[in-house]
């Protein structure tokens, strides 16, 4: 599923407009009555429609073509018997464009209307309110009677459907503005909009869905929007990746790969026990976790699936260099840095690894941090499938901006930093970022905030691995794995519903 930005919503909607030819009247029909239809589901799903009247529904009315839409759901819903009223943010006669035919239209219906601010408003007369102020032409904080209206409508405890997106959250971004609309639901219309599976918008737009008004989803391809919602649907129909898909019969261990992890420390065993595990319930055929001598002993049978290599002395020994990069030759895939620590001579450690193999590498954790401390630009590009998974601190650090900075605007971030780097980015975080190379981003639906666990991103690692060991490429391994981890973490919560107590064993569990 494509995910878009306003920008390219705009251009899109003129092409379908202007040059196809459709009215831009019938777009907005057909986002209303969607509108509509949703809100009535809605009502009946939650027993709004049960009672012995007409369910009542407030439409908050926008001046631009997001009031437009909310203009015609009212239609559709009173048409359909639901007692609606419109809250016009500003006064009719101020509606542009479409909005105001759709304005038009409704007052010789007859649609029972309140201008705000003319007379207070009494919201506990209502069951639900259609948010339908501002959308995709929003810019900025919402301002005057807008931002009032919307901390009234939040205030008054009601369910709230939005139009497109949450008035007041930023399309591109996900980052909300102060205020914005906290929905139960938001019908995105024709594509989702970024800002809607990142951040704030996560929060804020309750469950979203997305339908159809007439822009048909193969237009993005033509213009070439670059980003993607994971899901079943895109591994089947982009990746030609079934992940159902059974094991073929005549096959053995030495057709699923070999992983090699490079991972634990005496204070972190932990970490390179759950990537292995990881790397194994991916698939992997084989898995030998490596460290230095003196920490084997303390591990030796706790997981018996797993096999040990011990490098003489410390990493960074000349014995112990020519030993883990002929075991790393001789794997299909390294995973570098969950638990690792850090130790003196690192960075030129880690750049032998990345120079001098060209098996394909993951890195992760301290790896990452001795990547930042050095200067990646001045690295040669890598030929063979790279892939970095940093959470948004370390993000922040490889990338030499403050965290924040990250967060605000995550697809783009990751997507330039993989293609200038020339390796795919797994960006973690609520709505994880796979950016690849060749500038696609993907975005990731499942998972949940019980995942924040120390571990869970040794088992997305070791994972990563796994796939990319059975011959995957570098950015299918990491779109499946991401999913699929948040996948088990989705089932692993809904044993443990209030997310506090979810560890990261419990993901290797349900894969
Ligand atoms: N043909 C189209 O373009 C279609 C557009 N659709 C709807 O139209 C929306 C986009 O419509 P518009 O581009 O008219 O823009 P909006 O309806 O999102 O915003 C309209 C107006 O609000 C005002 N405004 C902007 N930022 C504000 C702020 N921070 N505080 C207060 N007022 C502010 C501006 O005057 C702006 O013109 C989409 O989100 C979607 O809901 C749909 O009807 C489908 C077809
Ligand atoms: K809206």
């Amino acid at each position: 599923m494509y995910v878009v930005t306003a920008e390219e919503m705009q251009k899109m909607d003129r092409h379908v407009i202007d040059v196809i030819g459709i009215p831009a009247a019938v777009l907005m029909e057909n986002a209303g009555s969607a509108i509509a239809r949703d809100v009535q589901e809605y009502s009946r799903t939650h027993g709004i429609d049960k009672g012995k009247r007409p369910p009542r529904w407030a439409i908050l009315v926008g001046k631009g073509n997001n009031g437009g839409d909310g203009l015609v759901a009212a239609r559709h819903l009173m048409e359909n018997g639901v007692d609606v009223t419109l809250l016009f943010a500003q006064s009719p006669e101020q509606l542009t464009g479409e909005a105001a035919r759709q304005q038009e239209i409704a007052r010789r219906l007859g649609i029972p209307s309140i201008v705000y601010g003319t007379s207070p408003v009494d919201w506990r007369s209502f069951d639900g309110i259609v948010d339908a102020l501002l959308g995709t032409g929003s810019k900025g904080a919402p301002r005057g009677p807008y931002a009032d209206l919307i901390r009234e409508a939040n205030a008054s405890g009601l369910p709230i459907i939005s139009a497109d997106i949450p008035s007041g959250l930023d399309a591109d971004t996900g980052v909300p503005h102060d205020p914005c609309i906290r929905a139960v639901r938001t019908v995105a219309l024709a594509f989702l909009k970024r800002g809607l599976v990142q951040t704030g918008g996560l929060d804020k737009a309750g469950e979203v869905v997305v339908r159809p008004i007439g822009i048909w989803p193969s237009l993005a391809d033509t213009f070439g929007i670059q980003t993607f919602l994971l899901g079943e649907q895109l591994f089947r129909e982009r990746f030609r990746l079934d992940p159902r898909l059974p094991r073929q019969a005549d096959t053995h261990k030495g057709t699923y790969g070999h992983v090699l992890v490079v991972a634990g420390s005496r204070e972190m065993s932990g970490a390179g026990l759950l990537c292995s595990k990881a790397a194994l319930r991916a698939g992997s055929g084989l898995v030998t976790w490596v460290m230095p001598d003196a920490l084997l002993p303390a591990l030796i049978g706790h997981v018996p699936e797993v096999m040990l290599a011990g490098l003489p002395g410390k990493w960074n020994l000349p014995e112990a260099r020519a030993k883990l990069i002929a075991l790393v030759r001789s794997r299909s895939v390294t995973v570098i840095g969950p638990g690792l620590g850090r130790f003196p001579g690192d960075a030129d450690w880690l750049r032998m690894l990345w120079e001098e193999t060209n098996s394909p590498l993951v890195l992760d954790a301290d790896a990452l941090n001795i990547l930042a401390d050095a200067d990646l630009s001045s690295w040669p590009k890598r030929e063979t499938p790279t892939i970095l998974t940093p959470h948004p601190g370390e993000m922040a650090r490889l990338a030499n901006v403050t965290t924040s900075k990250i967060q605000q605007n995550r697809i783009e971030l990751a997507r330039s930093y993989a293609r200038r780097h020339r390796l795919t980015l797994v960006l973690k975080g609520a709505g994880t970022v796979v950016a690849a190379p060749d500038g696609r981003a993907y975005i990731n639906p499942t998972g949940n905030p019980g995942m924040a666990t120390g571990g869970a991103g040794d088992v997305l690692a070791g994972m990563i691995g796994g796939l990319l060991a059975q011959g995957l490429p570098a950015d299918h391994a990491a779109c499946l794995a991401v999913w699929l981890h948040g996948s088990a973490g989705d089932r692993a919560a809904a044993k443990r519903p209030s997310g506090y107590s979810l560890i990261a064993t419990d993901i290797l569990e349900e894969l």
